[in-house]
């Protein structure tokens, strides 16, 4: 299956297909100059995925460069590394750098190939749920910075994308979950009924049925690639949806110092209870719509409560983290509210006072 992010001249196709990464020729090949791809990825993903991708490509020469897992290889010391090893290895603007991994790999290769000699192409091959329905699709590319997640990037568009489904065989579940938050944030956003099929199939995703998940992932990059196609720098208040749940998140995970204590998908599933029943407190979102997201949610094993992450900070203090927020603008923080399950849209009215007494008493 092939669903294209239609972009004119920077256009792209997302491959699905159960197999795709131990058959890459197909797609990879034609990007190999002189017979070689320089792939990066990390420890894990290298143990795991490295030697089948390699497999699939006879003739051609990987170039691996590897680098710890986790969150906290997100950062400038791994940014400089990456572009020093690109040069080292005389990577050229027409060639492609693959991007084998979860958010992590693509979020920080896709930076580094937009700045290496001021653009080189690159390729993303997503190995995590969250990184197959979302972080892969779209060129919102980043690293973190001290003041907060995702601060320093760029709007920077990859060559293609391959997912193989077959790969969530071997993800735990802790990380399929984190994915599969991403996945539900679609029926939330703008798809009542998409939600209605998560609440009927999300345990099917989770326990691993291969249609289920097939049919998650391409639902998921259809209503991303049109998301990105029709507001791709986050301009028109369209992009700004796909962040829903993220500034509650992003200052859950700011205030864990973005360790694997609370992983990305993790604070979103949190992030988006909590918008709905920010969004209910308000009027605007009625009570029931935000039970039901907190049931399912809570149904599948996420934490639903803040108070239960143990997390040793005041509503204060996580209103501080959305200070800096990306979508501050004249001092006034666009928030992702809703007005039911599907109809999700961008606030500039919330203060933050108010969301202030409202986190205070979820803490409590
Ligand atoms: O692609 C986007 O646009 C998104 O907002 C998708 C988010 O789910 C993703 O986590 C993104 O990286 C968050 O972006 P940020 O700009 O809020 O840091």
């Amino acid at each position: 299956m092939i669903i294209d992010v239609a972009l004119g001249d920077r256009s792209y196709p997302i491959h699905i297909r159960p197999g795709l990464l131990g058959d890459a020729a197909a797609v990879l090949a034609p990007l190999a100059r002189g017979q070689r791809l320089v792939v990066v990825t990390d420890e894990t993903v290298a143990t795991h995925h490295l030697a089948t991708l390699a497999a699939g490509l006879p003739g051609i020469r990987l170039e691996p460069i590897v680098l710890p897992p986790g969150e906290a290889t997100k950062d400038w010391a791994h940014l400089q590394l990456v572009v020093e090893r690109l040069l080292d290895l005389g990577v050229e603007r027409s060639d492609a750098v693959v991007a084998l991994g979860g958010g992590v790999i693509g979020d920080l290769v896709g930076f580094a190939c937009s700045m290496l000699k001021r653009g080189c192409r690159f390729v993303q091959v997503p190995t995590t749920l969250l990184s197959h329905v979302d972080s892969s699709v779209g060129g919102k590319t980043a690293i973190n910075a001290a003041a907060g997640k995702n601060l320093v990037g760029a709007f920077y568009q990859p060559v293609a994308v391959l997912i193989d489904p077959a790969v969530l065989a071997t993800l735990p579940r802790r990380e399929l979950m984190a994915g599969y938050a991403e996945v539900a944030k679609y029926g939330l956003i703008n798809d009542a009924g998409f939600f209605a099929w998560c609440e009927a199939n999300g345990a099917a995703v989770l326990a691993g049925d291969s249609d289920a998940q097939i049919h998650a992932i391409a639902h998921s990059c259809r209503a991303k690639a049109a998301v990105v196609a029709a507001d791709e720098r986050e301009t028109d208040d369209v992009r700004a949806l796909l962040n829903l749940g993220h500034t509650f998140g992003h200052a859950f995970e700011a205030e864990t110092g973005f360790s694997s204590r609370l992983l990305h998908g993790e604070a979103v599933a949190l992030g988006m209870v909590l918008a709905h029943r920010l969004s209910a407190r308000l009027g605007l979102c009625p009570e029931g719509d935000a039970a039901r997201v907190t049931a399912h949610l809570a149904g599948l094993g996420f934490a639903t409560e803040a108070r239960d992450l143990g997390l040793d900070c005041s509503a204060a203090r996580l209103v501080d983290h959305m200070k800096h927020d990306k979508k501050m603008s004249a001092g006034r923080l666009a928030f992702i509210l809703t007005r039911g399950i599907g109809r999700s849209f961008v606030s500039r009215d919330v203060e933050l006072a108010e969301v202030e007494a409202f986190l205070a008493g979820e803490l409590a």
